[in-house]
């Protein structure tokens, strides 16, 4: 087939975009890759950014796929909302990479080696939340660009250290300065975290047929739990949840881990669960991790803890 693949410009989505062209060419299709700007793209060229939306690195690429211009749109996983609007469907979720976060800095080997009062930059709640949690005495300051802006400013030592996703660092080979990769037990990733969404419209038969093989079963278990759980839950990419699901080390159990904060008092709320793989379903699992957070007093955190204009995971 010919597909055409829509993509934001970013240095990560092009990489990502390029690396499905590869395995799609693999299986002898012809590939092009759509650079379409978003509205989140947008946004992180102006100083104060508005506030941003759910779906703003994905809307105007959904609008392309819509009028037929592109078949396909490769997503970090993470920045796609949990409801997919009609008429587009999630076709395929290659294996995961790294979900973890990590520290990243020039001087510091990790989380407790940061003196006190060190200053650490992230643009997301959801760090910003935990790492108050673990470390009270940390200042946590805003911090935006793409991944070479903001190691410029750790190299200009602006930050001591920043947080930011494993996964795009890795894939742009950007870890010289990654110090320490934080466990999810402890630090909470974001629902989809490591994972691509290959997206494309519902009624696209051939194209969805064309891009099956690239979905990992294994990937989509988790995902879908992470994603039902995040969706009962009530957020996007800008409330500080973390939820993250995986298979334990032995094999046949599944385990969810949940945390919702404050990222103002550092408060935090974390649940985990296990359930043997046979029989259960994503979706109950991941509704049930969010069932448990509420019970914990979820819904309470998350009224007090106001949306930051422009933050995003
Ligand atoms: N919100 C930005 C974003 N969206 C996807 C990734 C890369 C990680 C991934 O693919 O999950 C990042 C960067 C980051 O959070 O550090």
């Amino acid at each position: 087939m010919n597909l055409r693949i829509g993509s934001r410009g970013s240095q990560l989505a092009l990489w990502q975009a390029n690396h499905i062209k590869v395995l799609l060419e693999g299986q002898g299709h012809t590939v092009e890759i759509e650079i379409i700007k978003t509205t989140g793209d947008r946004l992180q060229e102006v100083t104060f950014a508005q506030v941003g939306s759910k779906g703003m690195f994905t809307k105007e690429i959904e609008e392309a796929l819509a009028e037929g211009r592109v078949d396909l749109a490769v997503h970090s996983l993470k920045d796609l909302p949990t409801e997919l609007p009609e008429p587009f469907a999630l076709a395929a979720t290659p294996p995961r990479v790294d979900p973890r976060d990590v520290l990243v800095s020039a001087k510091y080997d990790n989380l407790a080696a940061l003196p006190q009062g060190a200053v650490v930059g992230t643009s997301s709640q959801r760090r910003r939340a935990q790492l108050k949690a673990l470390r009270p005495d940390i200042e946590a300051v805003e911090f935006r660009g793409n991944v070479d802006t903001r190691l410029r400013k750790l190299g200009e030592g602006q930050v001591d250290a920043i947080l930011l996703a494993a996964a795009g660092l890795d894939r742009l080979e950007k870890t010289d300065w990654v110090r320490e990769r934080l466990e999810p037990s402890d630090f909470c990733p974001a629902a989809g975290q490591g994972s691509l969404g290959i997206e494309t419209r519902k009624d696209d038969e051939s194209t969805i047929a064309a891009l099956a093989f690239l979905n990992d079963p294994h990937t989509r278990f988790a995902v879908t739990a992470e994603r039902a759980a995040l969706a009962a839950l009530g957020g996007g990419c800008q409330v500080p949840i973390g939820i993250h699901c995986r298979m334990m080390q032995a094999g046949d159990v599944w385990e969810i881990f949940g945390v919702v904060a404050n990222p103002d008092t550092g408060q935090t709320i974390r649940v985990h669960k296990t359930a043997v793989a046979w029989g259960t379903n994503p979706q109950d699992f991941g509704r049930l991790a969010a069932e448990m957070l509420f019970e914990a007093g979820a819904r309470e955190l998350l009224t007090n803890a106001a949306p930051v204009p422009g933050a995003a995971d």
